[in-house]
C-alpha cells in the first residue's frame, strides 16, 4: 500500500459555513494499478485527490504517504513529500509556455538540485517513454493537445515518484489522444506506479483495474 487515507473528512471553511466535501473516506492507492475516481460534479473528486497528493490537509483522520502518517508534516515537508514521492497531471496540461517539452520536463529535476548530466539522461528517457523524443525541441503551443499532455505525464514520471494523480487529464482531448494517453497511463501502472485518474468520462472504465464512485462526499467501492 503506497497511499492509504482512513476515516477522513475535509471541511471547508468559507464565508458561506462550513461545508463537508468529504466524508469518512476510506481509500488506499496500491503500486501497480490504475484506480479510477468517477462521480458528478462537486462531489468531491478533486477534493480527494488534493488529499492524496498532499495539497491539503484533512480536517479529521489520517492519510498514510509511502508509509509517513502526514498530520504532522511542516509544510515544507509536505512540500519535499511531494515533489519526491508524487506526479500530477492536469486536464489543462499546465506546461509552462515559455519553455521547450524538454525544458518542462526537466523542470522538477531542477527543483530536486540534480547535476546537468543526469538532468539531461533522466529527461530523455522521459521523453522516449511517451514517444515524444523528436518533439522535445518544441514550445506547448507548437504540440496537440495530446502530444502536450504526454509531455505533461513525461514530467510527471521524471523525477520516478511512486505516485501519479492525475485530474481530467483527457477532458480536453480528441477520441484518438485520449486513447493514446490512457495507454500511458495504464503502461505506467504496469510498471509499477499507483495510479489515481480522477474522471467524468464513462469510456475511461475499461483502462482501471479498480473503480471508486463519490456521491455528495461519500466514498463508494465499486
Ligand atoms: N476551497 C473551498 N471552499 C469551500 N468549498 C469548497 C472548496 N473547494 C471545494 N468546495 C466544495 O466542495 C465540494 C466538492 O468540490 P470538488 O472540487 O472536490 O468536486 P468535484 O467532484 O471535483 O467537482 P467537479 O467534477 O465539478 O470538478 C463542492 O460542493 C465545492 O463547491
Amino acid at each position: 500500500m503506497i497511499a492509504r487515507l482512513m476515516n477522513a473528512n475535509k471541511v471547508y471553511d468559507s464565508p458561506a459555513g462550513k461545508f463537508t466535501a468529504l466524508q469518512t473516506c476510506q481509500v488506499d492507492m496500491h503500486a501497480g494499478e490504475l484506480l479510477l475516481i468517477i462521480g458528478p460534479s462537486g462531489s468531491g473528486k478533486t477534493t480527494l485527490l488534493s488529499l492524496l497528493g498532499c495539497l491539503i490537509n484533512p480536517t479529521e483522520g489520517i492519510l498514510e504517504i509511502d508509509g509517513r502518517q502526514t498530520n504532522h508534516l511542516s509544510a515544507k515537508e509536505m512540500a519535499k513529500l511531494r515533489l519526491n514521492t508524487i506526479g500530477f497531471v492536469f486536464q489543462q496540461f499546465n506546461l509552462l509556455a515559455a519553455l521547450s517539452a524538454e525544458g518542462n520536463i526537466s523542470f522538477p529535476l531542477q527543483m530536486q538540485g540534480l547535476g546537468k548530466a543526469e538532468i539531461k539522461a533522466r529527461t530523455r528517457d522521459a521523453l522516449d517513454k511517451v514517444n515524444m523524443l523528436e518533439h522535445r525541441k518544441k514550445l506547448p503551443k507548437q504540440l496537440s493537445g495530446g502530444q502536450q499532455q504526454r509531455i505533461a505525464i513525461a514530467r510527471a514520471l521524471v523525477t520516478d515518484p511512486k505516485i501519479i494523480l492525475c485530474d481530467e487529464p483527457t477532458a480536453s482531448l480528441d477520441k484518438e489522444s485520449v486513447y493514446l494517453v490512457m495507454e500511458e497511463l495504464r503502461f505506467l501502472a504496469r510498471s509499477g506506479k499507483a495510479l489515481a485518474v480522477v474522471t467524468h468520462d464513462p469510456r475511461l472504465a475499461k483502462y482501471a483495474d479498480r473503480t471508486i464512485e463519490i456521491n455528495n462526499g461519500k466514498v463508494t467501492q465499486l
